[in-house]
């Protein structure tokens, strides 16, 4: 156990991560780069990364369907969308951040979730090691499991790290996926109602 086990009130000790294997194969990289672990200003990069990596994928130990355990009858049976919601999330490829936003619309069958538990399933599902298309089929089956809507549409906009500050280095692109299910998929009114309150219906 390390004397700094608590620092600014958080604990060291995360349950499913190892951080003190984190710490170790992060000087081991440090080392590995050419670089001194000891150097004043690298000597706690081992632990404050091995703390990122516990946030950032602390989605792992989370199950996103908890948030939608508690909805209400309202009667409304009109289209509901959360969108623009921010979200960072890890490639797992590289380990480098993709960002952007989530866009959500359900159908609700008469009962509707708190607007905010939306964007929670996202937080937990970003926080994993991902991929864009993963990430947007996980968003849709989640909520069509736990919503037992009669329609859900996902749509992710983009910009990987991994494609903007490195490799092939197009800093700008972004990447666009989309899920679909029940009457989003199958109903092309819906579809459309759907991408044109997002923003990005067809034009003219
Ligand atoms: N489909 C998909 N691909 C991704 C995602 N994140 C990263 N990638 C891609 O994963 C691929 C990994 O390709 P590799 O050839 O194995 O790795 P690499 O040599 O680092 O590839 P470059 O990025 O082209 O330099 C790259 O094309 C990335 O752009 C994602 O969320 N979805
Ligand atoms: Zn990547």
């Amino acid at each position: 156990m390390r004397v700094d086990a608590e620092r600014n009130g958080t604990t060291r000790v995360r349950p499913g991560v190892a951080l003190e294997r984190i710490e170790a194969a992060v000087r081991e990289i440090i080392e590995a780069i050419g670089e001194d672990p000891g150097r004043e200003g690298l000597q706690e990069t081992p632990r404050r990364i091995a703390e990122m990596y516990a946030e950032l994928f602390s989605g792992l130990r989370e199950d996103p369907a908890r948030h939608l355990a508690v909805s209400f009858e309202e009667g409304h049976d009109e289209m509901v969308i959360v969108k623009e919601i921010p979200f960072y999330s890890m490639c797992e490829h590289h380990f480098m951040p993709f960002h952007g936003a989530v866009h959500v619309g359900y159908l609700p069958r008469g009962r509707v979730v708190g607007i905010s538990k939306v964007a929670r399933v996202v937080e937990d599902l970003a926080r994993r090691p991902q991929l864009q298309e993963r990430l947007t089929t996980q968003v849709a089956d989640t909520l069509m499991q736990g919503l037992e809507p009669r329609g859900v549409g996902v749509v992710i906009e983009a910009e990987h790290t991994c494609m903007t500050a490195r490799g092939v280095r197009k800093p700008g692109s972004r990447i666009v996926t989309s899920a679909t299910r029940g009457l989003f998929r199958e109903n092309m009114a819906t579809r459309h109602e759907f991408l044109s309150l997002i923003g990005r219906g067809l034009k003219g």
